[in-house]
């Protein structure tokens, strides 16, 4: 049943990226000065979850990576490093200068400073999920340095702007932005596609129920590919020789538990007190939320922030915002509300 598992998982990078032509050029294009040994520009990947910013952003600094000998690339997750210690740390660890750094006792600035020293190859810095940095300034730092180069991947640019200074901004809107918006059935069916032809065997999959989980995956490549691998893991569990319609409407509703499960589990101490006031208290709107939170932790972050958590969680499917910007109010998504498999 299964041919290579390794390309149904999440994290995978395909040696061919779908239909994102045009955003592979442009991303390849901004990197293209670190080829000749140049500093080359910040860029801003930004677009919905499921939509192929890691994917694209990885495969582009891979591509370069055997084009020339003398580029590194580097990947940091700000959601699971959210603080500047943590994300620096993880830069520093992937090239190899975190020697003698102890995690207690090193001052943040030794970090910075080990970044500045770096004469290694230019490096690619990946700052996925980068509207989740505690101290966004760090963007700033990095961004001078001109041995890395800089891709910040967000979902909204909105929503990095509004939590960096001006000084900041001014640099970031002058960076390059590739943009990403969901895909359409047809292309998630040739993402959906190119997978089975390598994930499993011939067979074991129609076209028809491609086309069934890309449309209900509704343009998030995430989810249908999740579907995909859910079903398939089942079918060979129970011995079946082909994925039957009942196991690919069970897969939907796995995949999607799946996925909130891992937005879940990633959500900082801070954001998760402000999930659980939604969860026990919503509908509720910002203000409400925030005096909450306030009386909730000891030393809360500001309403701004918490307006980007809920922000956040909306966009990763955890929250659902109703009404106008005036009269928002937040309240959990009803699961069984998603598009279903048909
Ligand atoms: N154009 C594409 N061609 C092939 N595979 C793709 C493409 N776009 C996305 N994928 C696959 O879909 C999955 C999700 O993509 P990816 O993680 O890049 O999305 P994302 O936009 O970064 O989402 P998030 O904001 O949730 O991190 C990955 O397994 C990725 O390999």
């Amino acid at each position: 049943m299964i041919r290579d598992a390794r390309v149904l998982r999440a994290g995978f990078v395909p040696r061919e990226v779908e239909h994102r032509d045009a955003e592979v050029n442009h991303l390849s294009s901004v990197l293209e000065p670190i080829t000749n040994g140049e500093p080359a520009d910040t860029a801003i990947v930004t677009g919905p979850s499921g939509v192929g910013k890691t994917c694209v952003s990885k495969f582009v600094t891979e591509r370069l990576r055997e084009e020339v000998l003398d580029v590194e690339a580097t990947y940091v997750n700000c959601w699971r490093n959210y603080s500047r210690f943590r994300t620096l740390y993880q830069i520093l660890d992937d090239i190899g200068a975190t020697i003698d750094i102890h995690r207690q006792s090193t001052p943040h600035d030794e970090l910075i400073d080990r970044l500045q020293q770096y004469d290694g190859p230019r490096t690619v810095v990946i700052l996925d999920e980068v509207d989740q940095l505690e101290d966004p300034s760090l963007i700033y730092d990095l961004h001078s340095m001109e041995q890395f180069a800089v891709i910040c991947i967000a979902n909204k640019e909105e929503e990095l702007f509004s939590r960096v200074d001006d000084r900041l901004v001014s640099r970031l809107r002058s960076s390059e932005h590739v943009r990403m918006d969901k895909y359409h059935n047809e292309q998630l069916y040739d993402i959906l596609s190119a997978r089975t032809k390598w994930g499993l065997e011939e067979g074991v999959i129609t076209d028809n129920q491609l086309y069934q989980i890309a449309d209900a995956a509704a343009g998030d490549a995430r989810l249908a590919i999740g579907m995909l691998r859910s079903a398939a893991s089942t079918a060979a569990r129970e011995n079946h020789e082909a994925i039957t319609n009942n196991i690919l409407l069970d897969a939907a509703e796995d995949a999607r538990a799946q996925i909130k499960q891992k937005s879940l589990d990633s959500l900082t101490p801070h954001q998760r007190v402000v999930y659980d006031i939604v969860r026990d208290h919503g509908p509720l709107g910002p203000s409400d939320i925030h005096d909450r939170y306030t009386e909730a932790v000891d030393d809360p972050r500001t309403k701004r922030t918490v307006r980007t958590y809920l922000s956040k969680m909306a966009q990763y499917n955890l929250l659902e915002a109703e009404g106008t910007s005036r009269d928002r109010e937040y309240s959990l998504v009803d699961s069984a509300a998603a598009s279903p498999m048909e």
